[in-house]
């Protein structure tokens, strides 16, 4: 299992319930119609009875036969009717599931993410929830509608003979007892099972995200063994789970025929003795016959909701998870927005309780507009004062401000509305250019884009590719250069209109002709915007208006390119080597 969970859980049958709920005069509709099939189906052997009966006193026999016809019509076409209710119901409830877990994995806050594995949590939205259909169905309704159907047909057996009802009753109940070992470990083999797709999930998920780099490693047998090994774990669970299923329905299957048999010789000799009649011991048997339906269905609905059950603990898990509050969009700056302003102050922050602090107390200032370098060893928390900023980690101790108000005050969604952010891996997502420009700012207009694509240098590209801008540019943005995705990352920004841009710069990725036009870009959006750049280019760090040096989590030093090189040691050694050595 890949997410911790030691919270006390509610029963599986309240979580049920709860995505149940909302379908629940639907699926009452189904169980009724299910319900009416098993009723229409109980007057049969009272309508046999009266056809043997009419029989052996030589009394015509064609309102019998018409009745029994029109009930086998009636049978097939109402449990044809409640089963699509029924299985529409339970697509529903897949469907209301899938939705609501989506939209929860999207609110996420990030240390939930970095604590689980992605393909784990997909399995769960995807290959979890697929088991509820089974478990609507089923479950709810076998154990319904099997129930109540079991309930009439042994109080029409109890109005038949009681003797012969207490004979049938006493084979089912030492099955019963039997059962009760059986199904707690149906429920635990079908936990584990799910658990093993999430780990295969996990370990596709790894292996597809990065299949240039195992084939260029070679690690193609080993990443085989592991996603082999979680699929044969599953099948085995499953195996378990199939060998208890198989074993409780055949159980019940065999109480069926011990009751039948048994039911046969008392009743064979209740008839000898003239204690009951030919009409009455065939209409029980054809009761215990009509008994065999209901509890095979509640014995498969206790087996089916031991599988469901499981799913619905794993899918419970997933929604335990921390994520932000739920926010309606909010409108992006409009053009022109004033530029924010930022400030850290004695900002302490650690990854998770059980790791080194990052930041020691990071303190600086940011005024509106302009532009500021963050510089320093690799490691030392830069990339981290942007998570901070973003509010994808909250500080453990200090307060950080945008615009003199601390982050907690502001609307998350607002709050992120006013910022860009290029990431230093420059994620680009599988679709269009386009898709990948609007996906901070679908709403932005062709000009804009245009605008955008020019600034980033990304018309020349345009221009060479087929489909221009609707070209697919592959998972992950493959059929673009390193160069490419960094400049479609920088235009996605832009695009948002942001009223602080923060760039984490990538140490090798623009050739110099395009590092230049950026750099000119860079300047031009920091002249109306507030701009953070961690800097790993000389290019960057000279253009800068304050450069902050970090180390080790700290600030060491604040000021400009000229100011550190005279005043900083670190500085002084960072620019005569990592600068110089890049933009060389
Ligand atoms: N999600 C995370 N979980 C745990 N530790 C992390 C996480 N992200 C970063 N760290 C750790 O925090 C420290 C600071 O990372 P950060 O990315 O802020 O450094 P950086 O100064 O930007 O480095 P670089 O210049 O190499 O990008 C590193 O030691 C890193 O291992």
């Amino acid at each position: 299992m890949t997410i911790a969970g030691t919270q006390a859980e509610p029963p599986a049958w309240r979580l049920l319930l709860g995505y149940v709920r909302p379908h629940r005069w639907a699926l009452f509709a189904g169980a009724l119609l299910a319900l009416t099939t098993g009723g229409t189906g109980l007057l049969l052997p009272l309508v046999a009875r009266g056809l043997i009966d009419d029989l052996s006193h030589d009394r015509p026999i064609g309102r019998a036969l018409i009745g029994m016809a029109a009930l086998v019509v009636t049978n097939t076409a109402v449990g044809a009717l409640g089963s699509y209710v029924l299985r529409r119901t339970a697509e529903s409830v897949v469907l209301g599931a899938r939705r609501a877990l989506s939209s929860y994995l999207l609110r996420l806050r990030i240390p939930a993410v970095d604590r689980s594995e992605p393909g784990d949590l997909m399995a769960r939205i995807t290959s979890d929830t697929t088991l509820l259909r089974e478990v609507t169905t089923d479950s709810l309704v076998g154990i319904g509608t099997g129930g109540l159907t079991l309930v009439a047909t042994v109080v029409m057996m109890g109005l038949v003979d009681v003797v012969l009802l207490g004979v049938t009753l006493g084979v089912i109940l030492c099955a019963g007892t039997v059962l009760g070992l059986i199904v707690p470990r149906i429920n635990r083999a079908s936990k584990r099972a799910q658990d093993a797709v999430g780990v295969m999930g996990a370990a596709l998920e790894r292996i597809l995200g990065a299949l240039r780099t195992i084939k260029a490693s070679g690690a193609e047998h080993r990443e085989e063994q592991t996603i082999h090994a979680a699929a044969e774990e599953s099948w085995r669970q499953s195996v378990r789970a199939a060998k208890w299923s198989a074993a409780a329905g055949n159980t019940a299957g065999l109480a069926m025929q011990i009751a039948f048999i048994t039911v046969l010789a008392v009743g064979g000799a209740r008839v000898a003795t003239g204690a009951i009649g030919v009409g009455t011991l065939v209409a029980f048997l054809l009761y215990v016959f009509y008994l065999m339906s209901p509890i095979q269905q509640v014995v498969g609905a206790v087996t089916q909701y031991q599988t469901g059950a499981a799913a619905l603990a794993r899918i419970q898990e997933a929604l335990r998870l921390p994520a932000e509050p739920a926010s309606l969009p909010t409108p992006l700056p409009t053009p022109g927005s004033a530029p924010a302003s930022l400030a850290f102050d004695d900002v302490r922050f650690r990854y998770a309780d059980d790791l080194q602090y990052v930041h020691h107390g990071v303190t600086f200032a940011v005024p509106a507009r302009g532009m500021t370098a963050f510089v320093g060893p690799s490691g030392a928390g830069k990339t981290t004062v942007f998570s901070l900023i973003e509010r994808f980690y909250d500080p453990e101790s200090g307060v950080i401000t945008v615009d003199g108000r601390p982050l907690e005050d502001w609307n998350l969604s607002q709050l992120r509305s006013a910022i860009g952010y290029v990431e230093q891996d420059a994620p680009v997502l599988s679709g269009s250019l386009r898709d990948n420009l609007l996906l901070g700012n679908p709403e932005a207009d062709e000009a804009e884009v245009t605008r955008v694509v020019r600034t980033t240098r990304l018309d020349g590209l345009v221009a060479r590719l087929p489909r221009g801008l609707d070209t697919l540019v592959g998972h992950r943005g493959t059929k673009l250069s390193g160069g490419e995705r960094q400049r479609v990352a920088i235009g996605r920004a832009l695009l948002r209109r942001p009223r602080l841009l923060l760039l984490d710069e990538a140490t090798s990725q623009l050739d110099a002709v395009n590092e230049a036009a950026l750099r000119d870009t860079v300047a031009d959006v920091a002249r109306t915007t507030t701009v953070l750049v961690v800097a790993h280019r000389l290019s960057t760090v000279t253009m800068a208006d304050r450069i902050v040096v970090m180390d080790a989590g700290r600030v060491r030093a604040v000021g400009t390119h000229r100011e550190l090189v005279a005043g900083d040691p670190l500085y002084a050694e960072l620019a005569a080597t990592q600068f110089l050595a890049t933009a060389g």
